[in-house]
């Protein structure tokens, strides 16, 4: 990267200094969408950012957007970068302040502790001789220039959605961050989750409230699900003049995050909206991984050890574990991968059948023939299509569709099947830590990994980024924005490597004709060209 290119938002407010960055702007005369995903037909029509706008940052000091359609600066061999929306991009003219980090003691000994403004760190990283060079975001981290007084803050933290271990940490990192780090003082929790806003007092928080609250699990603050309502949320952070926003939840809170950050857009309010995606079964697509993932995946083993533990005391038992994972089966893939005392393995994306050759009857015979004894893990959210039958509408106060109880379905189903005509006497001990697993405190990587998520907020908050939320892309902390993490789910791709480990290690089948995976392989293929390979490197991340 040239470093005579100024591309700082400081640079832009100020147009006399803007020098010629290599950045192409975006072009819609010659952008050709490279796959039908909503957000590239969406901006197909107008440009993505002012097309005068010749630096990768903000509005481009030339002109004021009116909405926040992505953000997308072209460059060379197909660099594209996914901005994030800058508060200058709606209020010109914004002063800015040094960042007092650099009067900060601990800090003083790093050598190049602020990012470079046109830092980005790239999506796919798996590249050949004449790949495009692809998406980039934003890298996280402090810059020189901030763009709020530290006695200016008031910010605000909720937490929303269901538990995740690891929440506390965050929350106790963000007022610890901002208090010592940028000398504010003014920090206020919002009790209950989004509709905590309208509907309950705040809490002052503090370096010594917080100070040991990572050592608890759940939320100090508290959650919960439903209760959004936009205006009387906007309304509640004017009077109470927040200008800082950090809000920690999983897809359905960054959804909220993202039209709450447009209303704030809208009134013209020098507010910066921060997400933190929370999420237990790791469902958020584009980050590495969620926090509070790999205590959970740690919590499971103990269930999977008793589970195995029982099964093997006992003749012909069959230990069932049913863990988090509605729509993706990353909890129960990973503890399975990481048990090895796990015969089979459930997961809503891959599905299977009991009855007939290569079904899961027919396999649980042959375990018990073998070896005595055997043990299933399934995730919530697999079969649910089998329980059909029984599957009602009901959905949770987010939207949620609610899951009828697979981990007892199965139970009985096993156990009629062995039992009928004498088939078989076995003995099933079903476990369900479903809970148990999230409402721990994060374990000491988790712990950093929180502290790391909670620190990018602040920077990018105060550096007048907003309307995006931090995340782990190939191990580098960014900023990305909401659309890109809400517009889809993260999933465990049945045909890609990690799952025929996991196949290869429980010995389990797969469930699938040969058709049906030479099927699902083009499926995976087509999408794979269609996206750039962005799905195949979702797919990759966690390996
Ligand atoms: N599309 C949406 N627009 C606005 N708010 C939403 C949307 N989806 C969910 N929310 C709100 O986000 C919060 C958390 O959502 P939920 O789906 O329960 O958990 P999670 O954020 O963990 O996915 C709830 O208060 C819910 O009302
Ligand atoms: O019973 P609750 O609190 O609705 O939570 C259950 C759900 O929460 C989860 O753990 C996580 O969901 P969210 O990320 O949406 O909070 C799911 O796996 C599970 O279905
Ligand atoms: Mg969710």
């Amino acid at each position: 990267m040239d470093s005579s290119i100024s591309n700082s938002p400081t640079s832009i407010s100020s147009s006399a200094s803007l020098s010629i960055p290599r950045f192409r702007c975006f072009d819609p005369a010659n952008f050709h969408p490279p796959t039908t995903n909503p957000r590239f037909l969406r901006s197909s029509s107008s440009p993505r950012l002012n097309s005068t706008s010749p630096t990768i940052n903000g509005n481009g000091g030339t002109g004021i957007s009116t909405n926040s359609e992505p953000k997308i600066v072209t460059g060379e061999a197909g660099f594209e970068l996914e901005d994030v929306p800058h508060l200058t991009d709606y209020i010109p003219q914004l002063p800015t302040y040094p960042n007092p980090l650099q009067d900060n003691p601990s800090y003083s000994v790093v050598k190049q502790y602020f990012v470079n403004d046109d830092d980005t760190v790239v999506q796919k990283i798996v590249a050949q001789k004449d790949s495009h060079r692809g998406t980039h975001f934003r890298r996280a981290g402090p810059r020189q220039k901030v763009y709020f007084e530290s006695d200016e803050v008031h910010a605000c933290i909720v937490t929303c959605g269901g538990l995740c271990p690891g929440l506390n940490t965050v929350i106790r990192e963000l007022v610890c961050g901002l208090y010592f780090m940028y000398g504010v003082t003014k920090v206020i929790g919002i009790e209950g989750g989004y509709r905590g806003f309208y509907a309950r007092n705040t809490v002052p928080l503090t370096p010594n409230v917080v100070n040991d609250i990572h050592k608890r699990g759940g939320t100090i603050l508290g959650t919960s699900r439903g209760g959004h309502d936009t205006s009387k949320i906007v309304d509640s952070i004017q009077d109470r003049g927040i200008n800082q926003v950090y809000i920690i939840g999983g897809d359905g809170t960054q959804r909220g995050a993202a039209v709450i950050f447009e209303e704030i857009r809208r009134r013209g309010l020098k507010v910066a909206v921060a997400g933190i995606p929370k999420t237990i079964d790791n469902d958020i697509p584009v980050i590495d991984k969620s926090f509070g993932f790999d205590t959970a995946v740690e919590e499971a083993q103990r269930a999977i050890n008793a589970a195995h533990v029982e099964s093997e005391s006992f003749e012909n038992c069959i230990g069932v574990v049913k863990l988090m994972g509605r729509y993706s089966g990353f909890i129960a893939m990973y503890a399975t991968l990481a048990s090895r005392d796990v015969d089979c393995c459930l997961i809503p994306e891959s599905p299977f059948y009991l009855e007939g050759p290569g079904g899961l009857f027919e396999y649980i015979e042959k375990r018990l023939n073998e070896n005595g004894h055997m043990v299933i893990v399934i995730a919530e959210g697999a079969g649910q299509e089998l329980l059909s039958e029984s599957i009602h509408n009901k959905r949770d106060a987010s939207g949620n569709k609610l899951l009828k109880d697979v981990g007892l379905w199965i139970s009985q189903k096993i156990k009629d099947h062995f039992a009928k005509g004498k088939r078989m006497a076995i003995n099933l001990k079903y476990i369900d830590p479903t809970y148990m697993i999230r409402a721990i405190p994060s374990n000491a990587s988790d712990n950093v990994y929180c502290t790391l998520l909670a620190q990018s907020a602040i920077h990018g908050a105060m550096a007048g980024y907003t309307g995006c939320t931090v995340g782990l892309v190939n191990g580098r902390h960014t900023y990305i924005p909401f659309y890109r993490i809400t517009e889809r789910q993260h999933k465990v791709i049945i045909t890609d490597r990690m799952w025929a480990r996991l196949l290869s290690s429980t010995h389990q089948p797969s469930f699938l004709d040969p058709e049906e995976i030479t099927g699902r392989k083009a499926e995976e293929e087509s999408r794979t060209e269609l996206s750039n390979g962005e799905d195949y490197e979702e797919a990759v991340v966690l390996k």
